[in-house]
C-alpha cells in the first residue's frame, strides 16, 4: 500500500522540523567554480568556464538528482517509489560515537544508548559534517583547532542496521544536486559499498573506475580529478568485501594508475591519491574498525530519531492526524516498541502493521512486544506462500550465525530458493526482502533489516522444533542435543545465546520466546508448525527464565534473560522492581533476575544517575554483577569492591561509551588481575574517558611487563582526553595505595600530584619509582610519600630523581615516613 499516494509530488518539501539543536548551514545555491583555479566564489560561472565542462557537471548533477530523489521502502515494485523529501524526517546526528558498539549486539547498543539525556552529544546536521563546529570557529586563536578545521578530509559516520545511513547519504547528496547545500564542492561521487564488491577481481585507476559508474565522465580530462574539489561517498562499508589494507605499502598517486579497487580505496582515504579530496564513509558500527582512526578526521554517528524525531516521522507519514496519534500513543504505551521506534527502519516496520491494523475493520489487541510486531508484519506477507517464507527463514537463519547480512544468488540457490521464480522476489515477499539492483544486473539480496532476518530465522527455529528436524536442531544446539520438550528447548537456546560475545542471538532468542506465546502461535501457527504448548510449559519456561543462573556471563548479556520475559509477557519482575524502586525500603533483597531488571531500568533512566552505590542494594554477589551495567548510567564515583574482571568488563565499556558518565572510579580494596586490568585500560584509553579521579587505596594489581606499559599508557591517555576536552582542566589525580608492584611507571611523568601515602613500597617499587621519575620527572611538582616505610637500594634511584637537575619537585609531603636513609633527602 502505497500511504503517501494522496499527496501530491510536488507539494514535497524539506522536512525538519523537530530536530535537536543544530549547526547552521552557511551554503546558499550557487553552481561550482569549474575553473578550478581559484576558490568557488559568488561569480563562480566565470566566463572562463569551460562549457563543455559544465554540461558534464550538469549532466551529472541531474543524473544524481535522479538517482537519489526517490526511494523504495519495502516492496520494490515499480510504481513504489516515493519522493525522498516527502518521507525524510530529521535525523540525531552526533559527533563522536561510542566505541562500545564495535562489540555489542546493535538492538541492544541502541537499547543502551537510547536514554534521551545524552549530556555531551554534540548533533550535528548531515549537510554540515565537513564543516568547522561552531565552537572551533570561536577558538581562532588555537592552532591545534585550526588545523582541526582544515583537515576534517575524512569523515566515518556509524550508526546500527536500519538507523538511516544511507538515507542521510541520498539527502545529503540530493541537497547538493538540488543547489541547496556544500556547493563549493564540485563534483559528488557516490558509491556503494555492495555495488563495489562487484568488480573487486577487477584492476583500475580512479579514472576507469569513475568511468564504469558515471559513464558521463568519460569526457572528463584526468588533470580536471585534480583541481577540482570532489568529494567521494563510500556508503556501507559493513557490507564490503572487499578486504581494505591500511599497513600496505602499496598506494597509488596518480589517477591514471591502475591498481586492485582495494588499493585504490586505502590510497584515496590515506589521501595519496587527490588529497584534497573529501570522503565520506558510512559503516555499521562492527566494521567501522577497517578505517584506523588516524585516517579520520571527523566521527560522526546516525543514532536514528529522537522522541521528538519518532513522532514527527510518523506524523508525516500519515496525512490523517488522527491515525497518526493513536500509533504514537500505543507505542509510548510499550517501553520497549517505544525503545525500538529510535531506528527508523523499525518505525517504518510499526507504522505498516498499525496502520493496517487501525484502518482495517481488525479486532483484536494492537501488538504489545516486538514479536508480536513482526508476527504481525509476516502476518500480512502470510498467504504468499508458506515455503518460501520457510526457506526465507531457513537463509537467515544459516546466515545468522556466521554474520552475513547480503546475499548472492549462490546462497538462495543454497537455500532452496530459486531466484528465476519470478514470484519469489515480487509480491509481498518484496516487503520482506530486498533486491538490490546493481550495476552490471548482479542482483545483491538482504532482508530488510537485520531484525527481520532474526526473526524470520526464530520462526524457522521453531518451525524445526516443531517438526522435530533433529539435523538442524543438532547442528544449533550440539550432538547431545535430544528431542525436549519446550522448555528445555528455549533453555538451551538462551544459554547459547548467553555465550555469544558479541550478543548476535540476543534477538534471536527473544523472538523465539515470543514465539512461544499462544498469542502469536495463534497467529503464526500455520508457520510454527503443530506444537501443544500448555500454560504449564509456558509457566515453566517463565520459572527458567527467573532462575537461569548466569555463571560467567556478562552482566550485560543477562540483561536480555529479562527482556525473553518480557517476551512472553510476564511482567511480574518488572512490576515487582517498579514497587522496589517506588518504595523508600531499600532492604528487601533482590533475585538476579531482579537485579538485571533493576540495571535495565537505571540504564534506561532519563536521569543520569548522581552515583551508584552497588552496596546499597541486598543481593547476593551474582545479583551485585547483574547490577554492574547500570554503570554507565552513573556519574560516578563507582565502587568496585569485591568485583572480579566481568567488572572491570562492564567499567572499561562505561568508559568507553558515549557519553561516559564516569569521572570517578575507585579500584579500592580490589584484587585485580592481568587480564582484568588489560580490560580496564582499553577503557582507559578510549577518547570518550572523562575519568578524572581513579582512587585505589588498597587495591592490589598484580601486573607484570607489557601489562603493567599498558596500563600507563592508558593513563596517559587520559590524561590527553582530559586536556582535548577541556585544556584548562586540571589533570587526573591518581590516589595509589599498596601497589604490589610498581605499575604506573611511564605514567608517573605525566602527573603533576602523585600521592603514594601508606604505599608499603617495595625495593623494587622504590627503584621503579625513581628510574620512571628520574627518566622523565618534568611534570611532577608534589609526591606524597607520606607514612611509608622505604628502605633498601631502591632508594638510592629515588633520591637519585631528587638530586638530579631536572627535578620540577615543589613539595615533597613524607608525614611520618621512617626512611633509612633519611638524609640524602637533605639537598633538598
Ligand atoms: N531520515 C529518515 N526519514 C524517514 N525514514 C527513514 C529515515 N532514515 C531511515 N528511514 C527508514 O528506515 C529505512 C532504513 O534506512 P537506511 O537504509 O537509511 O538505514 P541504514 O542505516 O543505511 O541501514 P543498513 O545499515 O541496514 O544499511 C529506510 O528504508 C526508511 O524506511
Amino acid at each position: 500500500m502505497d500511504v503517501y499516494a494522496e499527496e501530491e509530488e510536488n507539494r514535497a518539501e524539506p522536512s525538519g522540523s523537530s530536530c535537536p539543536p543544530m549547526k547552521s548551514s552557511s551554503s546558499q545555491p550557487r553552481p561550482p567554480d569549474l575553473s578550478g583555479a581559484e576558490p568557488p566564489g559568488p561569480s563562480c560561472l566565470s566566463m572562463k568556464t569551460d562549457v563543455g565542462l559544465q554540461e558534464v557537471l550538469e549532466e551529472h548533477r541531474l543524473s544524481l538528482r535522479s538517482r537519489c530523489e526517490r526511494v523504495t521502502e519495502g516492496s520494490d515494485e515499480p510504481g513504489s517509489r516515493t519522493l525522498l523529501n516527502r518521507i525524510y524526517t530529521e535525523l540525531y546526528i552526533t559527533e563522536g560515537q561510542s566505541e562500545e558498539v564495535n562489540t555489542q549486539h546493535e538492538v541492544r547498543q541502541l537499547e543502551t544508548t537510547s536514554r534521551t539525556k545524552r549530556l555531551h552529544d554534540a548533533p550535528i546536521r548531515c549537510q554540515d559534517i565537513f564543516k568547522a563546529s561552531p565552537d572551533e570557529d570561536e577558538d581562532t586563536d588555537n592552532d591545534q583547532h585550526e588545523d582541526k578545521v582544515k583537515a576534517i578530509r575524512v569523515v566515518l559516520t556509524n550508526g546500527v542496521a536500519g538507523a538511516g545511513k544511507t538515507f542521510s547519504v541520498l539527502k545529503f547528496t540530493l541537497d547538493w544536486a538540488e543547489g541547496l547545500e556544500n556547493q563549493d564542492v564540485h563534483v559528488m561521487l557516490l558509491f556503494s559499498f555492495r555495488e563495489l564488491n562487484l568488480i573487486r577481481d577487477e584492476q583500475h585507476s580512479l579514472l576507469t573506475l569513475l568511468h564504469v559508474f558515471y559513464p558521463t565522465f568519460q569526457k572528463l580530462p584526468a588533470e580536471k580529478l585534480a583541481v577540482w574539489k570532489l568529494l567521494f561517498i563510500f556508503d556501507g562499508l559493513d557490507e564490503s568485501r572487499l578486504s581494505l589494507d591500511f599497513s600496505s605499502s602499496q598506494l597509488l598517486s596518480e589517477v591514471t594508475q591502475r591498481s586492485s579497487v582495494q588499493v585504490l580505496l586505502t590510497s584515496l582515504i590515506k589521501g595519496n591519491l587527490l588529497p584534497s579530496a573529501l570522503v565520506w564513509i558510512t559503516s555499521r558500527p562492527a566494521a567501522a574498525n577497517q578505517i584506523p582512526p588516524s585516517c579520520v578526521h571527523r566521527v560522526t554517528e546516525v543514532r536514528g530519531f529522537t522522541d521528538l524525531q519518532k513522532e514527527d516521522y510518523f506524523r508525516r507519514r500519515f496525512s490523517d492526524e488522527e491515525l497518526s496519534s493513536r500509533i504514537i500513543s500505543h507505542i509510548k504505551t510499550s517501553r520497549s516498541l517505544h525503545i525500538m521506534c529510535g531506528i527508523p527502519v523499525f518505525c517504518w516496520i510499526t507504522a505498516t502493521v498499525l496502520e493496517n491494523m487501525l484502518t482495517t475493520e481488525q479486532r483484536g489487541e494492537l501488538p504489545k512486544t516486538m514479536t508480536d510486531m513482526y508476527s504481525h508484519f509476516l502476518l500480512e506477507l502470510m498467504e504468499a506462500d508458506r515455503e518460501l517464507l520457510l526457506k526465507l527463514g531457513k537463509l537467515a537463519f544459516e546466515h545468522l550465525e556466521k554474520g552475513d547480512i547480503m546475499f548472492y544468488q549462490e546462497d538462495l540457490e543454497q537455500a532452496g530458493l530459486d531466484v528465476s521464480e519470478a514470484s519469489v522476489f515480487s509480491g509481498v515477499c518484496t516487503e520482506i526482502f530486498r533486491r538490490e539492483c546493481v550495476i552490471f544486473q548482479k542482483p545483491v539480496y538482504c532482508f530488510v533489516h537485520l531484525s527481520v532476518q532474526e526473526f524470520l530465522a526464530a520462526v524457522y527455529m521453531f518451525h524445526c522444533f516443531s517438526s522435530r528436524n533433529t539435523e538442524v536442531m543438532e547442528n544449533f544446539l550440539g550432538g547431545d542435543y535430544r528431542d525436549s520438550s519446550l522448555e528445555n528447548f528455549l533453555k538451551r537456546v538462551m544459554k547459547k545465546s548467553l555465550s555469544s560475545e558479541n550478543g548476535h542471538l540476543d534477538l534471536f532468542v527473544r523472538f523465539l520466546h515470543g514465539l512461544s506465546v499462544e498469542s502469536n502461535q495463534r497467529l503464526l501457527g500455520g508457520l510454527l508448525g503443530q506444537t501443544q504448548i500448555s500454560p504449564g510449559t509456558i509457566q515453566r519456561t517463565i520459572n527458567n527464565l527467573k532462575e537461569m543462573n548466569s555463571d560467567r556471563v556478562s552482566p550485560d548479556r543477562s540483561i536480555n534473560i529479562f527482556h525473553c520475559l518480557m517476551e512472553m509477557k510476564d511482567l511480574s519482575v518488572y512490576q515487582q522492581v517498579q514497587n522496589f524502586l517506588k518504595s523508600e525500603n531499600r532492604s528487601e533483597e533482590l533475585s538476579e533476575i531482579q537485579c538485571s531488571a533493576l540495571a535495565y531500568m537505571l540504564l534506561m533512566s532519563e536521569e543520569v544517575l548522581e552515583e551508584l552505590d552497588l552496596q546499597k542494594y541486598s543481593t547476593s554477589p551474582r545479583g551485585r554483577l547483574r547490577l554492574i551495567p547500570a554503570v554507565r548510567n552513573s556519574a560516578g564515583p563507582v565502587p568496585g569492591s569485591g568485583l572480579s574482571e566481568t567488572y572491570c568488563e562492564v567499567v572499561s565499556s562505561a568508559l568507553k561509551s558515549n557519553p561516559s558518565h564516569l569521572t570517578e572510579l575507585d579500584l579500592s580494596q580490589n584484587q585485580l588481575s592481568d587480564s582484568g586490568v588489560k580490560v580496564l585500560s582499553s577503557g582507559l584509553e578510549s577518547p570518550n574517558c572523562r575519568l578524572e579521579v581513579l582512587r585505589s587505596v588498597l587495591c592490589k594489581m598484580i601486573i607484570m611487563g607489557t601489562i603493567c606499559a599498558q596500563l600507563s599508557l592508558a593513563l596517559n591517555q587520559v590524561e590527553r582526553n582530559i586536556l582535548s576536552v577541556n585544556p584548562r582542566k586540571a589533570p587526573i589525580v591518581v590516589h595509589v595505595s599498596v601497589l604490589t608492584c610498581v605499575l604506573l611507571t611511564s605514567a608517573l611523568c605525566f602527573y603533576s600530584l602523585f600521592r603514594l601515602k601508606f604505599c608499603r613500597l617495595s625495593e623494587i617499587s622504590c627503584s621503579s619509582l625513581g628510574s620512571a621519575l628520574k627518566s622523565n620527572p618534568s611534570h611532577l611538582t608534589q609526591l606524597d610519600l607520606g607514612r611509608n616505610h622505604l628502605s633498601g637500594s631502591g632508594m638510592n634511584d629515588l633520591c637519585g630523581f631528587l638530586e638530579s637537575p631536572d627535578c620540577r619537585l615543589e613539595v615533597l609531603r613524607s608525614v611520618l615516613c621512617s626512611c633509612w636513609r633519611f638524609s640524602v633527602f637533605n639537598p633538598l
